[in-house]
């Protein structure tokens, strides 16, 4: 089996094309979380592209199209652009392009989107979409559309069948970024897992709290992240925790406002188990494996210690469950 460097190129629009820029096969989407679903429609357009000899280019917006159509309604986000082009790049894509995502764009007719962008300057010879993607002014443009204009402009498109959860009890859910952010808003960082292939990640630079961590025996590192990340919701997790380095470390997690001791600020707390470092200003993710409890209102820092101490036990067990 031939294998690939992990090479991805990263555009931001469409001028800066290299020179020569021949044929390829470019899927669409926001791709936010990268799910199964996702997953999988990338890895068609991979395949097609190798099969077609040519570069497979995935195409993106930013920032999330509903805030532009309509602004203050940008959903919480799965994925940074950064950990998407990452997931993209281990997919196989020759090419993570970014287009900025403006109210022009947005009415921009969808035959003009096909004509100007896919044909005139990515030169698609292949097109791959989810049977229900939408797209341009009024989202009028759809996998019909873009199957007409591909005869006329001699591209082919495939339409590809959404992506259910067949193991799933409950009939299978469709997979989808939006089912992804109910999960995790409802804390069910399990199912989450399950529909994105791998646990959910977030991201941040570790940030001083009100050093009580330490008197309390649980000294715990402070997430700061990005404005829109897609924060589970209050309660304590098994997590595992990711140095810059690379190092992989189990982790009890705490997503609150600290009730206990009366606090305003919600925040991501990573207690680091089997480790005492200085891990202020370090960029670390901490990938949500599954929930512990909910978020209490203790009578004594004495009471939330005990608690804290069977919080561990369980997330070692957990962990160690894989
Ligand atoms: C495993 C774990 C469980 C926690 N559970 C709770 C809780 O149920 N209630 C609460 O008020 N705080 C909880 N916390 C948060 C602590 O109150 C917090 O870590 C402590 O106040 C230190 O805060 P600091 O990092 O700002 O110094 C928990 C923290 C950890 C690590
Ligand atoms: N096992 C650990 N898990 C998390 N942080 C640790 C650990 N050991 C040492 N630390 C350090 O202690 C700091 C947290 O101490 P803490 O008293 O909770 O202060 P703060 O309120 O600023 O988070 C972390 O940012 C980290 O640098």
């Amino acid at each position: 089996m031939s294998r690939r460097l992990p090479t991805v190129q990263r555009w931001r629009g469409l001028d800066h094309l290299p020179g020569g820029w021949g044929r390829c096969v470019v899927t669409i989407g926001v791709f936010d979380g990268v799910h199964n679903g996702h997953q999988t429609l990338i890895g068609r357009a991979v395949e097609l592209a190798r099969e077609k000899g040519v570069p497979c280019v995935v195409m993106t917006f930013d920032p999330h199209p509903s805030e532009v159509v309509r602004p203050g309604s940008h959903p919480a986000q799965l994925t940074t652009l950064r950990r998407r082009a990452e997931l993209v790049e281990q997919l196989g894509a020759d090419v993570f392009c970014v287009l900025p995502f403006t109210v022009e764009l947005s009415r921009m007719p969808a035959n003009e989107f096909v004509h100007e962008v896919l044909v005139e300057r990515l030169h698609a010879a292949a097109v791959v979409v989810g049977q229900n993607f939408t797209f341009g002014q009024k989202a009028a443009g759809n996998v019909e559309l873009l199957r007409r204009l591909g005869q006329r402009f001699g591209f082919v498109t495939e339409g590809a069948d959404l992506v259910t959860d067949t193991k799933g009890g409950d009939g299978g859910v469709t997979f989808s970024s939006t089912y992804i952010r109910a999960c995790i808003d409802a804390g069910d960082v399990a199912a989450a897992a399950v529909a994105l292939g791998r646990p959910h990640r977030l991201e941040g630079i570790v940030v001083r709290g009100d050093g009580r961590g330490k008197e309390l025996g649980f000294p715990t590192a402070n997430l700061s992240m990005t404005r829109f990340a897609a924060v589970p919701a209050d309660g304590v997790y098994a997590c595992w925790f990711i140095h810059s380095s690379g190092r992989r470390l189990g982790a009890a997690v705490s997503v609150g406002t600290n009730p206990t001791f009366s606090g305003r600020e919600r925040r991501v707390e990573a207690f680091v188990l089997d480790v005492d470092e200085d891990f202020y200003g370090q960029r670390v993710a901490l990938d949500f494996v599954t929930r512990v409890r909910g978020q209490l209102k203790f009578d004594s820092s004495d009471a939330l210690v005990v608690e804290m101490n069977k919080d561990v036990a369980k997330v070692r067990e957990l962990l160690e469950q894989g």
